[in-house]
């Protein structure tokens, strides 16, 4: 089985795919690792995230393997993330990795922008996660807090509200709910109440198959 999960920045996606993903036994790919990866990559090298033969080459030799870096996670790190991500060029050369992710023998949970529209379009399940801006900012903001990251809400706020509208708008992949998507808001859900919710959504769906 493949569960595609979108949504905007802090919204809970990663949060909810880790946990479906370990109920059923799937593995779990953040997608939105690659494109920072591909940016701190490209900053690493002294290059410009907007040059696009740079942030190609940085997508095509990016390694799976170094996505487990907390810097990815970084007050910044989303922000640039997004600029490469607006690359048709970058995106092309990290569409197979996360297609053959998906395909896996016993299945695979993908979160991101645009899972169930581009990398995952015939998943069966398909979530678009959403959240208002505030209480985004306001997780962001407490997870920053806890690494002991200087960055305010008001600055969080800001990011995502930029991040949001650069991902909405971009030409290549821009984020949007696939029209087979079911939409979860989970403003007023804790993160417990959000995965109950999320396994009521798949069991609905996996019988709809
Ligand atoms: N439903 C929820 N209620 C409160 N906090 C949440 C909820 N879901 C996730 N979080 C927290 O919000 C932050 C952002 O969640 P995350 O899963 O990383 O979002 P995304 O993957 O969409 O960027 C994390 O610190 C996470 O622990
Ligand atoms: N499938 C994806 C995943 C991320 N991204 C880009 O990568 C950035 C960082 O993604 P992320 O999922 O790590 O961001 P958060 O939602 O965790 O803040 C996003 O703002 C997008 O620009 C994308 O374009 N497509």
């Amino acid at each position: 089985m493949i569960i595609a999960i979108d949504g905007p920045a802090a919204s809970g996606k990663g949060t909810l795919a880790k946990r479906i993903a370990a109920h059923f036994g799937l593995a779990w790919l953040d997608t939105g690792l690659l494109y920072r990866a591909v940016a701190r990559d490209v900053l690493a090298a002294g290059g410009d995230l907007e040059d696009v033969q740079a942030a190609t080459a940085a997508a095509k030799s990016v390694n799976a393997d170094s996505l487990d870096d907390s810097a990815l996670r970084g007050p910044r790190a989303g922000d640039a993330a997004s600029i490469v991500a607006k690359i048709p060029e970058v995106r092309a050369a990290l569409l197979e990795y996360q297609r053959a992710f998906a395909r896996q023998a016993g299945g695979a949970v993908l979160d991101g922008r645009d899972i169930g529209t581009v990398v995952c379009p015939d998943a069966p399940v398909k979530i678009f996660v959403t959240a208002s801006d505030e209480a985004r900012a306001m997780r962001r903001f407490l997870e920053h807090q806890s690494r002991g990251d200087s960055i305010t809400y008001d600055e969080l706020l800001a990011d995502i509200r930029k991040r949001d509208a650069r991902d909405r708008g971009r030409s290549a992949a821009p984020m949007h709910a696939a029209d087979d998507a079911v939409h979860l808001d989970t403003t007023a859900l804790d993160a417990d109440q959000a995965f109950a919710a999320a396994l009521r959504l798949i069991e609905l769906a996996s019988n709809k198959c």
